[in-house]
């Protein structure tokens, strides 16, 4: 492939006017939206508007005027469009790990014992189950990587799993484990935070229940957005949501003693709502209007192809899957590869790394052209070539890669 292949690939982008959405710094090829999205101009002027004319003008009244009551639901059903299900089934707050919490400990509290994470998945996950064996006294054991509901131990209904895993980009068929999560009688809560706003999901049709993810990530909702959490209309009425605090109340301002839920996936609400960071978050979900998930999707993997082919000469090892199991980003290896980030990001080339030897690169589509990456993928040849990335400089670690 060459840079004109690329080009000739950008002038049938489905995408080029969603990438006049975004102002990314000149000079910078951003490899790491699956990470931390960019903002997109209607998060920004959200988020202005609900800073000035909400909060600054309008006050308190806002809560009704504004209707950031309403934020968490309304935000909700944009991202319910996204992952394929019922538009009022799903509400965005707090953080992934909270809301894996209230879904699992939920899940517990109503009959289910035993709760498991593949090894290797995303810590936070097993941290937390960690965390609610502890309180609960339910058994919490780690599968093997890939063993998916069918690895789950005896004595073990509950299996939390990533449908992108976050280091490979490997992409879990939701359908074909569901299927095998019926058949064994067991229970699949869906971590979509590498693909929410990516994949073309379609939860409900592939028969899940229940699932949670990211905002900051290809949402572009912004550093520490808000989470989502999804749970299907036919579980949710009877769901004891453990995190009962009064925004998930079904009367919260009749101020009353003892706790009865709110109808729907209201329930999940615990706290005040942040409404700053949520006003960016549904903001940033409009640049997502209109656009068929699939056509995303299946540009986040012509992009990851073309990065691949451009760094063909380097012959490194990959652990991602070929494309038609991966999704948004491409993980390759290099025993220097924190020094060689370092370099590409010094470069105009921003992209991650993970411990202990893994370079990670994501390809959001709704902003990337093909040319771009070719030429990401052409700067980190020269790099590595050239032996640019052995300057001392590059090679000290930050507290955040
Ligand atoms: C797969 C996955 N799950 C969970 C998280 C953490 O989410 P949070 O920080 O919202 O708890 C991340 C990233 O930080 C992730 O990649
Ligand atoms: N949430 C993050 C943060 O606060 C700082 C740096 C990175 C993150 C991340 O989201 C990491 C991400 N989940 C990952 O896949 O590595």
């Amino acid at each position: 492939m060459q840079l004109d292949d690329a080009r000739a690939l950008d002038r049938n982008d489905p995408f080029a006017d969603t990438a006049r959405l975004f102002d990314l710094p000149q000079g910078v090829i951003y490899l790491d939206g699956n990470s931390l999205g960019p903002p997109p101009r209607p998060a920004l002027d959200a988020l202005t508007k609900a800073a000035q004319a909400e909060w600054g003008h309008d006050l308190i009244a806002s809560w009704n005027s504004a209707d950031w009551m309403g934020l968490p639901l309304r935000t909700g059903a944009r991202i319910a469009r996204l992952i394929g299900v019922d538009e009022t089934s799903v509400i965005a707050g707090d953080s992934v790990s909270v809301n894996l919490f209230k879904l699992a400990a939920g899940l517990v509290m109503g009959g289910a014992k035993g709760v498991a994470v593949e090894r290797g998945d995303f810590p936070t996950d097993g941290y937390v189950m960690e965390g609610l064996a502890r309180l609960s006294g339910t058994p919490f054991t780690l599968i093997e990587p890939g063993a998916g509901v069918a690895g789950l131990p005896d004595g073990h209904d509950v299996l939390v799993r990533s449908a992108v895993h976050y280091k490979t980009a490997a992409k879990v068929d939701i359908a074909a484990e569901e299927r095998e999560a019926a058949r064994l009688g067991r229970t699949i809560i869906w971590d979509l935070s590498h693909a929410a706003g990516l994949v073309g999901l379609q939860l409900e049709r592939d028969g899940a229940k229940y699932a949670v993810g990211c905002g900051y990530k290809y949402l572009n909702g912004g550093p520490g957005a808000p989470a989502f959490v999804y749970c299907h209309r036919d579980v949710v009425e009877s769901f004891a949501q453990p995190l009962s605090g009064w925004m998930g109340h079904a009367t919260p301002f009749a101020f009353k003693d003892g706790y009865k839920p709110a109808t729907g996936v209201s329930r999940f609400a615990a706290g005040t709502p942040a409404i700053l960071s949520m006003s960016a978050l549904h903001g940033a979900l409009s640049a997502f209007e209109g656009l068929d998930m699939a056509q995303v999707e299946a540009k986040a993997r012509a992009l990851g192809d073309t990065f691949l082919a451009a760094i063909a000469p380097l012959g490194l090892e990959t652990i991602s899957p070929p494309s038609a199991q991966r999704a948004g980003h491409v993980s390759l290896v290099h025993e220097d590869g924190y020094a060689v980030v370092q370099a590409m990001i010094a470069e105009g080339v921003i992209g991650d790394f993970r411990e202990p030897d893994v370079m990670r690169f994501g390809f959001a589509p709704l902003y990337l052209t093909h040319a771009q990456v070719f030429n990401a993928g052409q700067i980190m040849v020269e790099i590595i070539q050239s032996g640019r990335f052995s300057e001392p400089r590059f090679g000290k670690r930050n507290a955040v890669t």
